[in-house]
């Protein structure tokens, strides 16, 4: 044998599986196929910018965050827990009340939060800020849409608000995500302040890397996964590999493929990533757009952010970085440079004609879609001596990557003690 578990894929359902099965006293093996660990997580460097592969956060109150990250090391650079909405002429900043305090006026004003919605929508996510687990009750679960309109969450706050910022967290606009997933999602941002580590997002997997003995060994993809009498057999690029156990931790559309189980839907975006000379606003919120017809999104970028305002280290000194993020459709029909120009020129009321586009991350496969009923505790037995691990069989998240991994993780050592 040469390990006792092989792990395919390094992003953090892989390398989570291996920090414990490492803590567990196991000798591990982990593959990935790319250059470096990650996964969906992966920070690139260009011309002195950091450009995570895909906008994202790292939101500090994840539950599996909390327990397993040193978040500390990350140095992470908060965002503001809120948001700015661009209507025509108008800018507003609808922050969380208790962490930007100074900002209720402004939002109380707008004219976004009108108590009976407001009153609706606290309703609908009491019990999961109260309790975590309240989002655990499947049978109670339904499409989102279905679930605010159901909770009289109706007006403009759902119209300007959620719902644009919501299809830019899930890469999903047609409101058939889970709603427990959802309120799940909306407890970390009221309970923690998502933030970008100071060296990129990537700097979380690798982190994680950091605490292997073994470090993964990156440019070898797995073909093949086998159940042989004695243990499992990897088939590589480069050969063969034995072990008693095997996860596969390859991201939801590469796992399916190598366990032969249904690929599950997955939802994409894409990020732009602009430079400019002069930083259009120092703020450190996202901005939406309200000004399309019924206070929506008047273009297709669902949220944008000057990230150098909050992280200063993905910028080079005098430059600054914008992202903008669109959602790629199912058809291909996506858009073009121009009209995400025309909604950044209108969002931050300047000119953009002088940025520069540094990149354009396409992700069809962001996030798998998380239909109702939530169920976090999907089987992830393949068969005696192969187990599958990722985002898409628990919450589609870093949170969920990381439980899923560290339950696999442990079901082979339940598996293992059982046959020795
Ligand atoms: C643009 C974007 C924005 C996101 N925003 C957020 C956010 O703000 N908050 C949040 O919580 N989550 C966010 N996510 C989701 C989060 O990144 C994922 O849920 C998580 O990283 C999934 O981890 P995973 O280990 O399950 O899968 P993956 O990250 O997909 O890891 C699978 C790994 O397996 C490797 N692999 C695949 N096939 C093989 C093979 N045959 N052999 C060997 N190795 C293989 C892959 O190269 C990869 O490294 C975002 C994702 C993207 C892309």
């Amino acid at each position: 044998m040469d390990a006792d578990v092989i792990i395919i894929g390094a992003g953090l359902a892989g390398l989570q599986a291996a920090r414990r099965l490492q803590d567990s006293g196991l000798s591990v093996i982990v593959l990935e196929a790319s250059d470096a660990v990650g996964g969906r997580v992966r920070t690139d460097r260009v011309d002195g910018f950091l450009l995570d592969r895909g906008f994202q956060l790292l939101n500090p109150a994840y539950p599996a965050v909390r327990e397993w990250i040193d978040i500390e090391a990350l140095r992470l650079q908060h965002f503001g827990v809120g948001a700015l909405i661009r209507n025509g002429e108008s800018l507003t900043r609808l922050a969380h009340p208790l962490r930007h305090p100074q900002y209720l006026p402004e939002a109380l004003r707008s004219g976004y939060l009108q108590p009976r919605e407001v009153f609706a929508l606290l309703k609908w996510l009491a019990p999961t800020l109260i309790r975590e687990t309240a989002s655990s009750r499947a049978q109670q679960d339904m499409t989102l849409a279905s679930s605010l309109d159901s909770a009289g969450v109706t007006g403009p706050l759902r119209t300007s608000v959620i719902d644009t910022f919501l299809s830019g967290v899930l890469a999903d606009a047609s409101g058939t995500t889970s709603a427990n997933f959802v309120r799940l999602l909306l407890r970390s941002f009221a309970f923690g302040v998502p933030g970008l580590p100071e060296q990129g997002m990537q700097a979380l997997p690798e982190l994680m890397a950091a605490e292997l003995v073994h470090k993964p060994q990156t440019q070898i993809r797995v073909t093949s996964v086998a159940e042989t009498t004695v243990g499992v057999e990897v088939g590589t690029d480069t050969g063969f590999l034995r072990a008693q156990m095997a996860i596969v931790a390859a991201g939801p559309p590469e796992a399916a493929e190598l366990t032969e189980t249904a690929e599950p839907k997955m939802n994409g975006l894409s990020t732009w990533w602009f430079a400019t000379d002069h930083s259009p606003l120092k703020e450190k919120f996202l901005v939406l757009d309200a000004s399309g017809p019924a206070g929506k999104a008047a273009g297709p970028v669902v949220h944008a952010a000057v990230v150098s305002e909050v992280a200063p280290s993905y910028a080079p000194a005098g430059k600054h970085l914008v992202e903008a993020t669109t959602l790629l459709s199912a058809t291909g029909n996506n858009p073009d440079e121009a009209s995400v120009r025309r909604d950044l020129e209108r969002m931050y009321a300047t000119s953009v004609n002088d940025w520069e586009l540094i990149a354009r991350h396409e992700l069809p496969h962001t996030l798998p879609a998380q239909p109702p009923p939530l169920n976090q505790h999907r089987s992830q037995r393949i068969n005696d001596r192969v187990f599958i691990a990722g985002d898409h069989l628990d919450t589609a998240s870093i949170n969920g990557a990381l439980l899923s991994g560290d339950r696999a993780a442990r079901s082979v050592v339940e598996a293992l003690s059982h046959r020795n």
